[in-house]
């Protein structure tokens, strides 16, 4: 059985295909959508994951509205936030932030938020916010300069990637381990499942 449910990716996000492509579930499109992430002044980093995730699948609804091809599809974005305490962590492609995030982030916990919205085939909004919470080593000056010389902090939230070097970063996790790489499966599966979205159907395709 494959999939039939049409569903937009409102994301450019590599990891957001890669994690649902896990759990059996193929985009019938990918639309990054480009808007302003900036956080407003002390917003909290729940509501801007909440904010910047329904922004993307309300901009992508607005993109493929009136296209014939794209009725009754469902919309899907996210959007991961790292904060610790009330600071929101930038993601970023400058090396000084990255070395700021990641002395920040030293042998303490931070909390990483994401935020997804789905938006249905009747186009009712649904939205979630997720948190784990992640404790890091201690960080040496050598693992900091090693690790921001590999470059994979490059446009990841917080300016770290789980799911690379920075994963033996991790002394402690309390949460959805997805959630931190961009998209936490199990209640974006909940979602998509309680509005009507078969999750099983691609199952056999893996
Ligand atoms: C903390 C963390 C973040 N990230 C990534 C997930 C997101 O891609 C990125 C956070 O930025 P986002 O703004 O959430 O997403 P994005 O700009 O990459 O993609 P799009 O808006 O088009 O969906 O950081 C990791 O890959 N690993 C991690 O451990």
């Amino acid at each position: 059985m494959a999939q039939t449910e049409k569903l937009i990716l409102a994301s450019g996000s590599p990891r957001r295909v890669e994690l649902l492509a896990q759990a059996g579930i193929a985009p019938t499109r990918l639309m990054p959508m480009d808007i302003d992430e900036t956080p407003k002044r002390s917003e909290h980093p729940r509501s801007l994951a909440r904010r910047l995730s329904t922004g993307k699948a309300q901009a992508a609804l607005a993109a493929v509205k009136g296209d014939p091809a794209y009725a009754g599809s469902y919309i899907l974005a996210a959007d991961t936030v790292v904060s610790v305490g009330r600071r929101i962590l930038p993601k970023t492609e400058m090396v000084d932030e990255a070395s700021g995030a990641l002395h920040l982030l030293s042998g303490r916990s931070h909390r990483v938020f994401t935020g997804v919205c789905l938006i249905t085939p009747d186009r009712t909004v649904r939205q979630k916010v997720i948190d784990t919470k992640v404790r890091f080593k201690r960080l040496s000056s050598q693992d900091i300069e090693q690790y921001l010389a590999s470059g994979q902090w490059r446009g990841k939230a917080g300016g770290y990637a789980i799911q690379g070097i920075a994963g033996s970063f991790v002394v402690k996790l309390v949460g959805s381990y997805t959630n931190v790489v961009g998209l936490p499966l199990y209640e974006t599966l909940a979602l998509l499942s309680g509005e009507g979205f078969d999750v099983h159907a691609g199952w056999t395709d893996i």
